[in-house]
């Protein structure tokens, strides 16, 4: 952890962008401290990628203001070109040179004597598992590789932070993982502060300390993983992290009545939309007992009549599906194989403290 009194590695104020009158940028704020991962998320088109071009130097805001350890770097006057901020970049098509060598291509943004030069590329090379490649050419080189490659030149010259856009998306969805574990013991081992954009939760839940989830160019939530997926703002920003189940239901006096009993829905005015949120791995399932199920607890509340519609073996979890008595279909995640026959009655009930209540509209 950086001292408290350090100023952030990298600070946006009041960032805003438009194009053709829209704001695709509008007042985003945020900072991040040495060594902290920060995952910019959200839908294609949200403006991840322009807040990203006007930190790096290649975009200019139309107004607020960019900080490095606490010293302006751009605001609408002053601006310091992109080659003098020290700010490493990793971009989806951001290719290595073909007609360099691994290690030339590791070695091309660094300045001082050739002995501490071939140093850290030997050092860099060594931690990302390519010393063995470090005469071939990138033609000759795995996906993978190609990005672990792009990784040491990108850190090489140790920026001071290292902004990344979809570094992962070309690589084969069996790699990303391990690739992005090693990419993230390198990058706090070197305490580099990065930026990292994605539309993709899993990518961000992976990766991130922070995550400022994105949309419409404001960022609508941010904070540490366990937060966005545990506490989302709305609805939307919950069926980002995940499928989702929606019981709808209209206060009637505080109360949001479902088919699994009541819920809380204080300052709502009767006849007001509410949707009760629940993600597929929370709902519990129990079996039919001659036409009973199990006794209400404070916990789960009172168990709803459903019967199994499909179930589908996906191989870590099940993911089955069930049409209530109501006609609404409910999805439930259960770990492992559990399969059970379509036309099957049983009972669902929802985890009271996993369940989101928000307004309709949300
Ligand atoms: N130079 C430009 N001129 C006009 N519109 C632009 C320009 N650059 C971006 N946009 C628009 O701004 C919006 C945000 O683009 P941006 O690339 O920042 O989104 P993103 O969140 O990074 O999306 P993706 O994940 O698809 O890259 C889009 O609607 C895009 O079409």
């Amino acid at each position: 952890m950086p001292p408290a009194n350090m100023p952030p590695r990298l600070e946006v104020r009041s960032l805003m962008r438009r194009f053709d009158g829209r704001a695709v940028v509008d007042d985003i704020s945020f900072a991040i401290p040495q060594g902290q991962v920060t995952c910019l998320l959200g839908p294609s088109g949200c403006g991840k990628s322009t807040t990203l071009r006007m930190i790096a130097g290649v975009d200019m805001q139309d107004s607020g203001e960019i900080f490095v350890n606490g010293a302006l770097i751009c605001d609408t006057v002053f601006r310091v070109p992109p080659e003098r901020r020290e700010i490493g970049l990793m971009f989806q098509d951001f290719a290595l040179f073909p007609h360099l060598s691994v290690a030339q291509n590791v070695a091309f943004g660094l300045s001082g004597s050739s002995a501490d030069k071939a140093a850290r590329v030997g050092d860099l090379l060594e931690r990302v598992h390519m010393a063995r490649h470090r005469d071939s050419y990138p033609h000759a080189l795995s996906g993978g590789e190609q990005q672990r490659v792009a990784l040491a030149r990108a850190l090489a010259p140790r920026p001071r932070i290292l902004l990344m856009d979809e570094p992962f998306s070309g690589l084969d969805e069996r790699l990303r993982d391990d690739i992005r574990d090693e990419t993230l013991a390198l990058l706090k081992d070197e305490g580099t502060a990065v930026l990292l954009v994605t539309h993709e939760p899993h990518e961000a839940m992976r990766m991130a300390d922070e995550i400022l989830l994105m949309r419409a160019g404001k960022i609508v939530q941010r904070g540490a993983p366990y937060n966005l997926y545990n506490a989302p703002v709305d609805r939307r920003a919950a069926a980002f992290f995940s499928d989702i189940n929606v019981i709808e239901s209209r206060v009637q006096g505080a109360l949001a009545p479902t088919p699994f009993g009541d819920f809380l829905a204080p300052g709502h005015s009767d006849g007001t939309g509410i949707d009760i949120v629940i993600r597929p791995q929370h709902l519990k399932i129990d079996f039919d007992r001659a036409g009973r199920g199990p006794n209400p607890t404070a916990q789960d509340g009172t168990p709803a009549r459903a019967t199994v519609k499909r179930a589908r073996y996906l191989g870590r979890e099940s993911l089955v599906e069930f049409r209530m008595e109501t006609g609404q279909i409910l999805k439930a995640s259960v770990p492992n194989v559990f399969l059970p026959k379509p036309g099957t009655v049983m009972w669902l009930m929802l985890r009271r403290d996993r369940c989101f209540v928000f307004p309709a509209k949300g």
